[in-house]
């Protein structure tokens, strides 16, 4: 019997991450999460196994945390970035630590827009993964081929690779989570297919058996994100190895992200 046949079933919560970039400064954040927190009210029976978290900018993080503390909101929320440092002279960074004090619950590390755009390379994606995990937050590690990478190499050859970088340092039992993003189709307003993505997850998820154990392999959430929408989502949710999204543009708008968190309302599971 395969290793993966031994592990018992687990049942992974599914999870509906909504990252706004550098969108949204700290006021137009608090009547967002008030006007989502407003539209989900009556709803809680469409999502009630299903986790939402939400990744402002870093200048908004104390807003939120106020707002989900004092209204006790079913919100998760977390840093889109993190420093590979605890303290100290890294002028612009933010540390894993000072994220945890806002109550974050994440930190995304390695997203395609820092990976390419800010140079960051594998290694400094597994120190950031470290850091956050080391702080007591659940890395969000993405992964991801660009168009020209899909030119030279199977679909999954990229981010297989980047995944085995980032978790250099977690072991059996580490709690992360992995988002596979094809930086083809961010913000392109075509997604890949349900099909492409299971594929591309299924790979992952041996990756992250392979760097940890079967059991950690089972728990890990794997996300799809690039061009998430109400009306694309739930061939994502219902693809074995897709536990969620990564959503970015989509998640601007109140209704189309409570819509995307109210998937289980389109389709039969
Ligand atoms: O982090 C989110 C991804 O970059 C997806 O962005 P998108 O939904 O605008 O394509």
């Amino acid at each position: 019997m395969s290793d993966a046949a031994n592990v018992t079933a687990t049942v992974r919560t599914p999870l509906i991450a909504g990252n706004w970039k550098m969108n949204f400064d700290h006021l137009q954040a608090i009547a967002f999460v008030q006007k989502l927190a407003w539209t989900l009210k009556d709803a809680a029976h469409d999502y009630d196994d299903v986790e939402v978290a939400i990744f402002p900018p870093f200048t908004d993080l104390r807003s939120v945390q106020t707002l989900v503390q004092a209204d006790k909101l079913e919100l998760k929320y977390g840093g889109q970035d993190v420093s590979t440092h605890v303290s100290g002279a890294y002028t612009g960074e933010i540390s894993a630590q000072f994220l945890k004090k806002l109550d974050c619950d994440y930190a995304i590390v390695g997203h395609s827009e820092r990976r390419y755009r800010h140079v960051e390379s594998d290694e400094t994606v597994a120190a950031k993964a470290k850091a956050a995990r080391d702080a007591e937050l659940v890395p969000l590690i993405c992964v991801g081929e660009t168009a020209k990478d899909l030119e030279r190499h199977e679909p999954s050859a990229v981010p297989a690779n980047q995944l085995r970088g980032a978790l250099i340092d977690f072991k059996a039992g580490d709690d992360f989570v992995v988002a596979y993003e094809p930086v083809w189709a961010i913000g392109a307003g075509a997604a890949a297919t349900p099909e492409q993505a299971q594929n591309v997850a299924s790979v992952l998820r041996r990756v992250v058996a392979q760097a940890t154990d079967e059991a950690t392999a089972q728990k890990t959430r794997i996300l799809y994100g690039g061009s998430v929408k109400a009306d694309n989502i739930v061939g994502f949710m219902k693809s074995p190895d897709i536990d969620g999204v990564l959503v970015g543009g989509a998640s601007l708008d109140v209704e189309g992200f409570a819509s995307i968190v109210r998937y289980k309302k389109h389709a039969t599971f």
